[in-house]
């Protein structure tokens, strides 16, 4: 928000706290963010390392199995136990013997064959008995890269040199299936003939026991064979099928020492972190403190300096100080002075609206320009809310004062920027002069007020003088205020009924409530007299709800007609005014369907959207709403179609007019055609005879309402009228 007034030092205080605090609050949060940063970096780390160090591990375990194997071959070479069988073309149930005496004692597979280059074996044992072709070349088809398979690559697999392994999911077996090359390494010399013997093949089922004595010979926690994929491909190692497909894995759980580490130390962190907070927390409070008592000591030197802290302005204390100088002053010169209260007119809303900050910045704003537009040696002191008191001195011209509030008005009815919104206000001002309305502080203060009030009353935005019938004026509206809150609080009002009457005159259609207030003292008041006080007063709310209760209560006796009910525009723009009807509607058992509100074109007018939110609350609840006093304001086309009325009544003016001018006639005539153009039910008001009755009925007016039928009456009046078959058969014959 834009503010070109300089901020006060209480809000410097508080804007240095908020400041500091948020500082602190950041660099408490990086600090913590970078620490949390570098340890969960050093647990990833530390859990990422160890997991592929588990994945070495695997392939080492797997490596090892083949080494061992491979150790076991060169021992069986060095001992010369292989030879006789390699080397000299024994026959084969000789070679048989030999070579099954040879796996049984050194080589640990299910199964063992000594097969030549091309596939064809030459000896075998399968769990301990003579094995065959046929169970070779079913090894060799779940690893075609065997001899004899249809692979046309080497045998290959882990570890390197003459003995490779590889491991292969078969169905649910995982089988490790080794070759060892005998045309390698030692056996080079040997000569070389087709069906001379070249690999030994061995094959071993992969069992659990086997896979857990190697998990814990190398640290691999739960290492199984899997046929789901492990997510974390750090704790996983492929098993391929023999089509070379995927759908084993061999599996375990990687350690994670990072989040031990963490576990560990968790303690420490959250130390750490508690105490930062408990460093947070006592720094915030001691510069809470010491901003709380900047700002006390502040506000204390504004207040011992006059000073009134938002606006800058001298305080109420000030101005009654100066007021009484200048009042002291005033023997000795020849020259007066006035007293001038201002209100700014919809502050308010702007507060409500915008919020408090708008508030305080248009009081900043408004402050600024009343300096400016005064005189020196003139005082402007903020004396609370939005209200402000100026002392205008030597005023020589009887019209200073005149011409001061006009520039008042001037200055505070140009728009102001708020939050870079375009906020207008206005301002009413009342004032006083000395010595000739009074020669005291708390009387020139009291009449300002009294002007002050008037001016409101006349519309605002406008300055108002004291006058002396003002006082009285405002002491009758005192009394009656008084008299009407205990009349409607002793039930001392009463309501007539006018009756809303068909075209052709013949039957009641519905009746309007009118109230009356029969006072002890001063005989009957008409409503036009005392509304307009209640309105002022704040007497309008329950003043209402008493006569809707009361219309309800009454014409739930009258069934089949309408009820019309007046609703003053502050009523309806109270935010409790629907639910306050649906709620007396709900206890007096009314049917909803039968009540008429008769709105004015005030209550669309100040708040459109509002007005039309509650006009359709209203309607949904069945209630039916009616233009009253259509003609005597805007009678604005917009209003009709916008705001769904079902009825609009035509002034009563027009009728009385219409006589006298032919314009009213035409203006009448266009109004009923307006309203049956939109769909509207057409109510004239004021008929009082019988030429008029026949003028309405000609140009199609739906109902009548006037004295010609009859005035407001009591209720059993209407309790007669409504048991007669042609109630105004008399009235209309005359
Ligand atoms: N000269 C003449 N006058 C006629 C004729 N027919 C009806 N009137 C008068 O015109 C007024 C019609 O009510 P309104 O326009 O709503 O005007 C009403 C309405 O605005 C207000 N009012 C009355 N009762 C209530 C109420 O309960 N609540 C509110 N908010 N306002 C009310 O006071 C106004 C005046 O009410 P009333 O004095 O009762 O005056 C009534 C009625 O007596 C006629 O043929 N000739």
């Amino acid at each position: 928000m834009p503010t070109n007034v300089k901020m006060t030092n209480t809000e410097s205080s508080a804007r240095m706290l908020t400041r500091t605090l948020a500082t602190l609050a950041g660099a408490f949060a990086l600090v913590l963010a970078a620490v949390l940063g570098v340890m969960s970096a050093m647990v990833n780390d530390t859990n990422q390392l160890e997991a592929t160090r588990q994945r070495d591990r695997v392939e080492t375990a797997l490596a090892t199995q083949v080494r061992l194997r491979q150790l076991r071959f060169e021992n069986l070479q060095a001992a010369g136990v292989l030879q006789p069988i390699l080397n000299s073309l024994l026959p084969s149930v000789t070679l048989q013997w030999a070579f099954a005496q040879v796996s049984n004692r050194f080589l640990d597979f299910d199964g063992t064959y000594l097969v030549t280059a091309s596939g064809r074996i030459l000896a075998g044992v399968l769990h301990g008995e003579t094995a065959t072709q046929a169970d070779y070349d079913a090894l060799v088809r779940i690893r075609p890269d065997l001899p004899g398979g249809t692979a046309q690559t080497e045998p290959h697999g882990i570890g390197e040199g003459p003995v490779t392994a590889r491991l292969i999911q078969n169905g649910a077996d995982t089988v490790g299936v080794m070759t060892a090359d005998l045309r390698k390494g030692e056996q080079t010399g040997r000569p070389q003939f087709p069906e001379a013997a070249a690999f030994i093949v061995g094959y071993r089922k992969v069992t659990q026991a086997q896979l857990n004595e190697i998990g814990l010979r190398y640290r691999l926690p739960q290492l199984a064979v899997v046929t789901e994929r492990p997510v974390n491909p750090l704790g996983r190692r492929d098993i391929a099928s023999p089509d070379g497909s995927v759908n084993a894995w061999l599996s375990w759980t990687p350690e994670r020492p990072g989040d031990a580490m963490i576990h560990q130390f968790a303690w420490a962190l959250g130390a750490v972190v508690l105490l930062f907070v408990a460093l947070f927390a006592y720094v915030f409070h001691r510069l809470r403190s010491a901003a709380q008592q900047i700002a006390a000591r502040e506000s204390q030197i504004h207040r011992l300096a006059g000073q009134d802290e938002l606006s800058g302005l001298p305080n109420r204390r000030t101005f009654d100080l100066r007021l009484d100088q200048e009042i002291a002053q005033l023997g000795r010169t020849k020259s007066g002075l006035a007293v001038l209260l201002l209100d700014l007119d919809r502050f308010k809303a702007v507060n409500d609206t915008y919020g408090h900050n708008a508030g305080d910045e248009l009081i900043r704003q408004a402050a600024k320009r009343l300096t400016t537009v005064l005189r020196l040696g003139d005082t402007v002191a903020r004396l609370g809310g939005d209200e402000f008191g100026i002392i205008q001195t030597h005023m020589e011209a009887p019209n200073a004062s005149a011409v001061l509030g006009q520039r008042i008005l001037d200055a505070l009815t140009e728009p102001f920027e708020i939050g870079g919104v375009a906020v207008s206000i206005g301002c009413s001002i009342g004032i006083a002069h000395a010595p000739r309305d009074g020669a005291d502080r708390s009387t020139l203060l009291r009449l300002a007020d009294t002007a002050l009030y008037q001016a409101k009353n006349e519309g605002r935005n406008r300055y108002s003088f004291f006058e002396p019938q003002m006082n009285r004026a405002l002491h009758l509206k005192r009394m009656v205020e008084e008299d009407l809150r205990n009349a409607i609080a002793r039930d001392q009002l009463l309501l007539h009924y006018q009756p809303q009457v068909s075209i052709d005159g013949s039957s009641i259609v519905g009746v309007e409530a009118l109230v009356r207030w029969p006072h002890p003292e001063h005989g009957m008041i008409p409503p036009s007299e005392f509304i307009g006080i209640a309105e002022e007063r704040g007497l309008i709310v329950p003043l209402s709800e008493w006569v809707l209760r009361r219309a309800c209560e009454q014409a739930r006796q009258w069934p089949g007609i309408k009820l019309a009910v007046n609703v003053s525009p502050i009523q309806f723009r109270h935010k409790d005014f629907v639910a306050s009807v649906i709620r007396v509607l709900e206890e007096t058992g009314f049917d909803p369907e039968r009540l008429e509100l008769e709105l004015t074109e005030g209550v669309v007018v100040e708040d459109a959207d509002a007005a039309e939110a509650a006009m359709m609350d209203l309607r949904a609840h069945g209630v039916s709403l009616a233009l009253d006093d259509f003609g005597t304001g805007y009678s604005s086309l917009i209003y009709l179609r916008r705001f769904a009325f079902d009825k609009i009544k035509i002034d009563r003016s027009f009728l009385e007019y219409m006589e006298a001018t032919g314009e009213s006639a035409i203006l009448v005539h266009s109004v009923v055609h307006l309203g049956r153009a939109l769909g509207l039910r057409v109510c004239a008001e004021g008929v009082e005879t019988a030429e008029q009755h026949r003028f309405l009925q000609a140009i199609g007016c739906h109902e009548l309402q006037g004295f010609l039928f009859s005035k407001g009456v009591p209720p059993e009046e209407i309790d007669r009228l409504l048991t007669l078959d042609r109630p105004f058969e008399q009235a209309l014959a005359a």
